[in-house]
C-alpha cells in the first residue's frame, strides 16, 4: 500500500509539475487515458476477475456515469463535482439491481450472467436514444467545467482527476485482495457451490464485489465524459469498452490487482504508437494476435510472469530501450518506451514458460503414513441430527421417500445402500446443496431445512465430497485456511494460515501446505478435503465416498485419519461401499434402498439382517 501511495504521489507531480518539467500536453493526454482505462479495468476486474463471473456490461456503468454528468452539466448548468457522487450512486443502484436479479438466481452463472451484462448497454443505449431528456442520441456537449486555480491548465486538471480515480481503484482492489472479501471471492471463482458449504455467504460477497465495481465504473464514467467533452451514445455504451476491459483483465491477469494495470497501461501505450503511425485499422489485428498469444502462454496474465521474472523483465526493458535510444534510428521516446515493454513482456513470457516446465510433480505415489494414535471414541449423547419424514423428488424420481433419522453426538454412522438408493440426496439435503421436497431437518436444535449452506455451515455441519474439489488457485494452506476464516469463529487470513497448518498436521498433510492441489495425488486430494472439512470446526461431518478410488494402503490411511477425526469428538456420517471399512469404524449403519429407509442399527444386527443381505450386501458390497 506504501509503495501504491508513492507512485500515485510521483505520478501526481508529475501532473502538477508537467509545464515546469517540460512535459507536451499531449502526454497527460495520453495518461488520463491511461487512467481512465486502469480505473475500469480494475473495476471489472473486482466482479469478474475476482470471482469469475464474467462481465460483458462494463459500458453500462460507463454510459450511465458519462450521461449522468454531461446531462446534468451540459443541458442543467449543475457543478461538475455535484454530479460525480450521483453517477456513483446511479451506477450502484444499478449494479445493485443487475446483482439482485443475476445473484439471487443461482442458474445466472457463465454465460447466461455474460448475457445478462451484455443486455444492459443495450437497453441503456436504447433509452437514451429514445429519450428526449437524456439527449435522444444527438450527442450532449460538456461546458469547461470551474475547478480549483492550483489545478494549472484544464489538461493537468483532467489527468490529476483521472489519476485520482485510478488510485482509488486499485486501492480499492487492492483492499478487497487483501481482505476475507478477497479469498471469498476467490473461492467463489474456484467453485462457488464448495465455498458456499464452507460457510461463505457467497451473496453477500458477489454483491459487494458487483456494487464497489459499479460504483468505480460510474465514476470514472463520469470523468472520462469531461475527457471526451462530447457524449454519444456510440462512445459511451459501445462494445469496444467491455472488450477493452475484459482484453486488458485477461492480459494482465485477473487475480491480482495489479494484472489489470499492467494490462490497461501496455494496451493503451501500444494502441496509440499504431495510431500515430496511421496503423489503427491493424489495432485490432494487433491486440487479438497479442491477447491469442499470450492466452496460450500465459494464461495466468502476464503480471504473474512479470513478477516471477522482475530483473530478466527489468533487463529486456533496459536492453532494448537503451539500443533504441542510442541508436536513434527510429521512433521517439514513447515508442522506444513501448518497444522497451513488449521485450519485458516477452522475456518474462518465454523465461516463465522454461521455469514453470521445470517444477517436479509432486511424488504421486507415496502415500504418507498416518501413525495410529491412541485414544477413545467419543461417548454417544444427545442427539444432533433430526429428520422427520424427509423427501425429496426430482420431477418423478423419488430420490427419498418418508426419511425419519436421528443422529447423536459421538455416533459414527455408515451410510450404505446400492446405487442410486438416495446416500448422496441425503448429504446433499443435510449440508443444503438441495432443499427437501418434504419434511424438517434439525441440526443442534435449529431449524436448517430452508438455510442457505453457509448458515447450515455456521449450525455445525461439514462435508466432503465424493470427486474432491479443492480450490485449484489456492495452496493447501490456503484451502483449509478459507474454511477457517468463514466457519464459526470468522477470523482473518493472516490469522487462519497458523491454525490450517494444525488441520493438516492431523491429515498427515503438512509438508504439502505451499503445494497447490494440482500437484496432489486422489489420495492426499481426499485428505485435503477432510482438513477443510474439519477446519471449519464442525459437529458434524458428513464423509460422501472419501474412499473411493483408493489402493488397500491408502484405504488402511484414510480410516486411521477418520478414527482421529472422530477421536477429536467430531460425529461423522461416512457414505461407504467397503464393509472391511464399516466393520473398522462405524458404530452403527442405517441402510438406505431405493429411497427408503431399509435398516438401521448396530454393525453385527444390520449386517446380518436378511432383507439387508438381499437388497445390498449380496450384490453391492466389496470387502
Ligand atoms: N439432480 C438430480 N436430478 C434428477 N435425479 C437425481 C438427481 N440427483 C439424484 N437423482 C436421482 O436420485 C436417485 C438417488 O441418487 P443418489 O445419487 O442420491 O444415490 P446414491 O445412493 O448416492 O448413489 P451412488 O452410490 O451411485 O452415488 C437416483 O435415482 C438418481 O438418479
Amino acid at each position: 500500500m506504501k509503495r501504491l501511495l508513492v507512485a500515485f504521489l510521483v505520478l501526481a507531480a508529475l501532473g502538477v509539475f508537467a509545464p515546469d518539467l517540460g512535459l507536451a500536453s499531449f502526454y497527460l493526454i495520453l495518461l488520463g487515458s491511461v487512467c481512465f482505462w486502469i480505473a475500469q479495468a480494475t473495476s471489472w476486474n473486482l466482479l469478474s476477475g475476482y470471482s469469475g463471473y464474467f462481465s460483458f456490461g462494463q459500458a453500462a456503468y460507463v454510459g450511465v456515469g458519462a450521461y449522468t454528468t454531461a446531462v446534468l452539466t451540459g443541458r442543467h448548468g449543475v457543478g461538475f463535482f455535484w454530479t460525480v457522487p450521483l453517477a456513483a450512486v446511479l451506477c450502484g443502484l444499478l449494479a445493485l439491481g443487475i446483482g439482485a436479479v443475476a445473484f439471487r438466481l443461482g442458474s445466472l452463472r457463465g454465460e447466461i450472467f455474460a448475457l445478462l451484462t451484455l443486455a444492459v448497454p443495450f437497453i441503456l443505449a436504447a433509452f437514451a436514444r429514445i429519450n428526449r431528456s437524456v439527449d435522444g442520441g444527438q450527442g450532449t456537449t460538456l461546458p469547461l467545467p470551474d475547478y480549483p486555480e492550483f489545478f494549472g491548465t484544464f489538461q493537468q486538471f483532467q489527468y490529476l482527476l483521472a489519476l485520482a480515480v485510478a488510485a482509488v481503484a486499485v486501492a480499492v482492489a487492492f483492499l478487497v485482495q487483501h481482505s476475507r472479501a478477497g479469498s471469498a471471492l476467490t473461492a467463489i471463482h474456484d467453485n462457488e457451490d464448495v465455498a458456499e458449504v464452507l460457510g461463505v455467504p457467497t451473496f453477500r460477497y458477489k454483491m459487494i464485489a458487483i456494487v464497489a465495481s459499479g460504483v468505480l465504473g460510474g465514476v470514472a464514467g463520469s470523468v472520462y465524459a469531461l475527457q471526451i467533452g462530447f457524449v454519444t451514445v456510440e462512445s459511451v455504451f459501445g462494445l469496444t469498452i467491455p472488450l477493452f476491459v475484459i482484453v486488458m483483465g485477461v492480459l494482465g491477469g485477473r487475480s491480482h490487482w495489479l494484472g489489470p494495470v499492467v494490462g490497461a497501461v501496455l494496451i493503451v501505450t501500444l494502441q496509440d504508437r499504431l495510431s500515430s503511425y496511421g496503423l489503427d485499422e491493424y489495432n485490432a489485428i494487433f491486440l487479438g494476435a497479442i491477447l491469442a498469444i499470450l492466452v496460450a502462454t500465459a494464461p495466468a496474465g502476464l503480471y504473474a510472469r512479470l513478477r516471477a521474472r522482475p530483473w530478466a523483465a527489468l533487463a529486456g526493458f533496459v536492453v532494448v530501450f537503451g539500443v533504441l535510444y542510442i541508436l536513434n534510428v527510429w521512433g521517439e521516446t514513447l515508442d522506444w518506451l513501448v518497444a522497451g515493454m513488449l521485450a519485458a513482456a516477452l522475456v518474462a513470457i518465454v523465461l516463465g514458460t522454461r521455469r514453470s516446465s521445470a517444477v517436479p510433480a509432486a511424488a504421486r505415489s507415496t502415500v504418507d503414513v498416518v501413525e495410529e494414535e491412541p485414544g477413545e471414541p467419543p461417548a454417544i449423547g444427545e442427539v444432533l441430527v433430526e429428520c422427520r419424514s424427509v423427501a425429496k423428488y426430482y420431477g418423478g424420481v423419488h430420490a427419498l421417500e418418508d426419511i425419519s433419522l436421528d443422529i447423536r453426538a459421538g455416533e459414527l454412522i455408515g451410510l450404505v445402500g446400492p446405487n442410486g438408493s438416495g446416500k448422496t440426496t441425503l448429504v446433499n439435503l443435510l449440508s443444503g446443496a438441495t432443499r427437501p421436497t418434504k419434511g424438517t431437518i434439525r441440526v443442534d436444535g435449529h431449524d436448517i431445512t430452508r438455510l442457505p449452506p453457509h448458515r447450515i455451515a455456521h449450525v455445525g455441519l461439514a462435508r466432503t465430497y465424493q470427486i474432491p474439489k479443492p480450490f485449484d488457485s489456492m495452496t493447501v494452506r490456503d484451502n483449509v485456511a478459507t474454511a477457517i476464516m468463514f466457519g464459526r469463529t470468522p477470523m482473518s487470513l493472516r490469522q487462519a494460515r497458523p491454525l490450517a497448518e494444525r488441520h493438516l498436521a492431523t491429515v498427515a498433510l503438512d509438508h504439502l501446505a505451499d503445494a497447490r492441489p494440482g500437484r496432489l495425488n486422489l489420495h492426499q486430494r481426499q485428505l485435503l478435503e477432510m482438513a477443510r472439512a474439519i477446519a471449519s470446526d464442525p459437529k458434524v461431518l458428513l464423509l460422501d465416498e472419501a474412499l473411493a478410488g483408493l489402493n488397500p494402503a491408502e484405504v488402511d490411511n484414510a480410516v486411521r485419519v477418520v478414527r482421529r477425526i472422530h477421536h477429536s469428538g467430531i460425529t461423522i456420517v461416512i457414505v461407504e461401499h467397503l464393509l472391511r471399512v464399516l466393520n473398522q469404524l462405524a458404530t452403527r449403519i442405517v441402510v438406505l434402498d431405493r429411497g427408503t429407509l431399509l435398516a438401521d442399527g448396530d454393525p453385527q444386527t444390520v449386517m446380518s439382517d436378511p432383507a439387508v443381505v438381499r437388497a445390498y450386501l449380496g450384490k453391492q458390497a466389496h470387502v
